[in-house]
């Protein structure tokens, strides 16, 4: 049995003839909610999107329950379920046609495409088209594609971009669900509130490196404080 669910091993990311994720290393137990924060350009997404396979590490090693990639592509991939944070639907076709679509892709059954739309709170209008949906319903259904297998490893990128407080907050509330019944989640936020709401752990990244990283109550004056200084602290490295 691993003891992590996720481990992030000296990876780095050379894009466009520059080092846009410098090597680091994260290691998640089971059950834990990791947030990355960090602004614009930070490397979040680069970061997510070598996590679940889209984009390839230039150096260092990703495991999720041990497999790694290029090892085992099929069964790596079944681990994760991906909310990216730019996805159109598909026209002309219902939320609950769209989930049974995705649901066959990977052998999913009905049954549970009606509990995940219960659990993501779209149940009464799993019948409209997807194109009539809000952009916080449409963020709903995201997540609910990334749910439908029960992956080990939750991973969503930005899943609270766009939202008005209220969805914000529902959508924070169901990841705080999530994680009480056992969820592992690595998600990005540049909302250090929703980080500060559900996760265990945060990450701050600023322009691909690691600037700090800890607990939340590590953090005892709170994540914004904390980014804070960390910025300032790395700027001070930076100009030394
Ligand atoms: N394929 C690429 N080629 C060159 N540069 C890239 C590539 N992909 C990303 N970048 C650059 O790497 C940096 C990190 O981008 P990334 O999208 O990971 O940041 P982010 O933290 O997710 O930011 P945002 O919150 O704005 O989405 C940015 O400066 C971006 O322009």
């Amino acid at each position: 049995m691993d003891s992590f669910c996720l481990e992030v091993d000296q990876v780095s990311k050379v894009a466009g003839g520059r080092e846009i994720v410098e090597p680091l290393s994260l290691s998640l137990p089971p059950g834990r909610v990791m947030a990355l924060c960090g602004g614009n350009g930070a490397g979040k997404s680069t970061l997510i999107k070598m996590v679940v396979g889209v984009s390839r590490p230039t150096t260092g090693a990703i495991r999720v329950q041990g497999l790694e990639w290029r090892r085992n592509r099929m069964e790596y991939a079944r681990r994760i379920g991906f909310m990216p944070d730019d996805f159109q639907f598909a026209a002309g076709v219902s939320a609950w046609e769209t989930l049974c679509f995705y649901g066959g892709l990977r052998g999913v059954g009905k049954q549970r495409v009606a509990e995940v739309v219960e659990i993501v709170g779209l149940t009464e209008a799993c019948g409209k088209q997807v194109s009539d949906f809000s952009k916080g319903m449409r963020q709903r259904l995201l997540f609910a594609q990334a749910l439908l297998a029960r992956p080990a490893l939750l991973v969503l990128d930005e899943p609270t971009n766009g939202l008005d407080p209220y969805w914000m907050e529902s959508l924070a509330e169901l990841l705080v669900q999530l994680k009480a019944e056992g969820q592992t989640v690595l998600f990005s936020t540049h909302q250090l509130d929703v980080a500060e709401a559900v996760a265990d752990e945060v990450v701050f990244l600023n322009r691909g490196r690691v600037i700090s990283q800890g607990s939340v109550p590590s953090f005892p004056d709170g994540l914004s404080a904390a980014f804070q200084t960390s910025l300032q602290r790395n700027r001070t490295r930076e100009a030394e």
